[in-house]
């Protein structure tokens, strides 16, 4: 790999794993930026600061001497120990400490690049344009101290890559995650395997859903909690008039986790940075009607167009905003952070987007309207917040939500839902062993998501009455390391139908909706007399799912607003 090339992959992976909890951070600062004059000369004062000391050491820089791997490493680990300040103004407060200490070491010889890196390494912690401030560094540090603090920036990167699968699913689950290495183009495969022995029976683990939908026909009904699924009493529920959708609750407790997560953001008008916050950032941007505007234009698009994965797509974007925001407000009971820890092992390390860009998808439904109707109900709730979506980052979302949404089935599901008559593979489908049809509505499972598909499988979901909560059920005795699979499909073999009919069925709604042949032992097991008839059925000969490549190359929300 060329020098150049290598560069930009360390700045835009370090953006990626920087900047994927920053979004509410960075508009935040921008907003500081835009309004607060003493602010924004500060900014520009260090910047030239550092441009007139750093060309003075630029000669003595070339003298550099060589730091090890080792003890980069080692700064690091320290680097990490220590606290990233809570609120914005302190870590604006850090930020011009560091860059400042580290101007200063800059200053000291070849003995002090380390130190010197390490206080821009730590300036960059907090800085909400990682790429920006990279860059910034680039063009004003000297080369030998640049190259130190890229060593820094990539180390931290690749560990957090490496480990992420240490912390993900937590202990408690009772489940990990195994990858293959990657064959050729295919990228690795990755499983979840049992991390104990279970009998038949056994619960394995319980996991709440990350972001819901009810299916179209229920949402707004009045018969079940938009948020919990619940079966909804007359007189019981909990409705907002602003609401547009028409979300329905059956609890104000409901409701509140509702709000915080995803429904004030897209269809409410109540602040969405806390009020901790600077009170003017706070008070500015409920434009009441501009919020009412986009929002009845958007709720008029979804009634009317999408489907559910897109619904899900909104969801999570707003989710996940409303997680970076709830970073900026450290010490009181915060539902979210709450959240964030339990996803993962020390999950302070990791962010909803390291989560997300690891599972497979297959490319999402989404028209320019629906991104220009989003980016308006964002913008209206505070602005800035419009570049949390563009068309290429909602088409990937949308496309892993619909390839690993799972439907939600509590009871036993429904049974009242019309038949659809559309091809199976235009028929919206989750994941779900009773098929879609019975389903109340779909969600993410963050963990679930990494089940495979077997048509003789070694788990079942099931779902709590009266709540989207998931239950995996082991279907038979497991032992510690052996893969846990679900059923996507209906696998039975119904009473009017052949074991051949019932094996077509299967694989060619899983060929059609998933895009794979399934290679499960059963399906291997079941001798077909003519293989080349049925691939020619099924219609796919490779995996058409994809994977990002978690160091990816791409331009970042925040990406446009550092320093003037
Ligand atoms: C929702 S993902 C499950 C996690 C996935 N194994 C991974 O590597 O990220 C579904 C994908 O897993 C693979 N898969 C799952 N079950 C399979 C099966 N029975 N046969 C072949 N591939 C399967 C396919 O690549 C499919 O696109």
């Amino acid at each position: 790999m060329s020098s150049s090339s290598r560069t930009s992959t360390v700045l835009t992976a370090a953006a990626v794993t920087v900047l994927g909890g920053l979004v509410a951070y960075a508009v935040y600062f921008d907003y500081k930026r835009r309004n607060d004059s003493d602010f924004r000369k500060k900014l520009r004062k260090e910047k030239k600061k550092v441009t007139k000391q750093t060309q003075q050491a630029q000669a003595a820089a070339d003298a550099a001497s060589e730091v090890s791997a080792a003890a980069i490493k080692d700064a690091l680990l320290k680097i990490r120990e220590e606290e990233i300040p809570p609120t914005p103004d302190e870590k604006e407060g850090y930020f011009m400490m560091q860059v400042q200490i580290g101007d200063q070491l800059v200053q000291k010889g070849p003995s002090f690049y380390l130190p010197a890196a390490c206080a821009f390494f730590r300036a960059l912690r907090v800085y909400p344009s990682p790429v920006e401030f990279i860059m910034m560094v680039q063009s004003t540090l000297p080369a030998p101290i640049f190259k130190i603090f890229m060593e820094l920036v990539n180390t931290d990167v690749a560990s957090r890559v490496e480990g992420y699968y240490d912390h993900f699913p937590p202990k408690r689950m009772n489940v990990s995650i195994h990858a293959s290495e990657p064959e050729g183009d295919k990228p690795a495969k990755k499983i979840l395997i049992a991390a104990k022995d279970f009998e038949a029976g056994d619960i394995i683990y319980t996991e709440s859903p990350f972001v819901v939908a009810l299916d179209a026909d229920l949402e707004g009904k009045g018969t079940h909690c938009s948020y919990c699924f619940r079966r909804i009493e007359e007189g019981q529920s909990f409705v907002a008039e602003a609401d547009k959708l028409g979300a329905v609750f059956c609890s104000t407790d409901c409701q509140t986790k509702a709000n915080l997560d995803w429904n004030n953001m897209l269809f409410g008008r109540e602040p969405v940075l806390p009020p901790e916050l600077d009170p003017s950032v706070v008070g500015n941007p409920t434009d009441s009607d501009g919020r009412e505007a986009a929002q009845t234009a958007y709720v008029k698009w979804l009634k009317a167009k999408a489907r559910q994965p897109n619904v899900l797509g909104a969801r999570f974007v707003a989710k996940q905003i409303a997680h970076e925001t709830s970073k900026l407000v450290k010490g009181k009971d915060n539902a979210l952070q709450a959240e964030a820890a339990l996803l993962a092992d020390g999950g302070e390390l990791y962010s909803v987007s390291d989560h997300m860009e690891r599972l497979r998808f297959v490319e999402g439904n989404v028209t320019d309207e629906e991104v220009k109707l989003l980016q308006a109900v964002f913008g209206a709730a505070l602005p800035g917040l419009e570049q949390s979506v563009n068309e290429e980052r909602l088409a990937v979302l949308v496309g892993k939500m619909a390839y690993n949404a799972i439907g939600i089935t509590p009871d036993g599901g429904r049974d009242d839902k019309s038949v659809s008559d559309a091809r199976p593979e235009d028929q919206e489908r989750t994941r779900t062993p009773q098929g879609t049809q019975r389903q109340l509505g779909s969600g993410l499972y963050l963990v679930s998501s990494y089940l495979a598909h077997s048509c003789d499988p070694s788990t079942r979901p099931s779902f709590v009455v009266g709540s989207n909560e998931l239950q995996l059920f082991a279907t038979r005795p497991l032992k510690k390391g052996e893969e846990l699979t679900i059923a996507y499909v209906d696998v039975a073999q119904h009473a009017d139908e052949s074991a051949e009919a019932a094996r077509r069925r299967r694989r060619v709604e899983l060929a059609r909706g998933w895009k794979f042949k399934c290679e499960c032992e059963r399906c291997l097991a079941e001798a077909v007399q003519d293989v080349e008839k049925e691939d020619a059925e099924l219609g796919v000969d490779k995996d058409g799912a994809k994977v990002e490549q978690v160091m990816r190359h791409e331009k970042l929300p925040g990406a446009g607003m550092g320093v003037d």
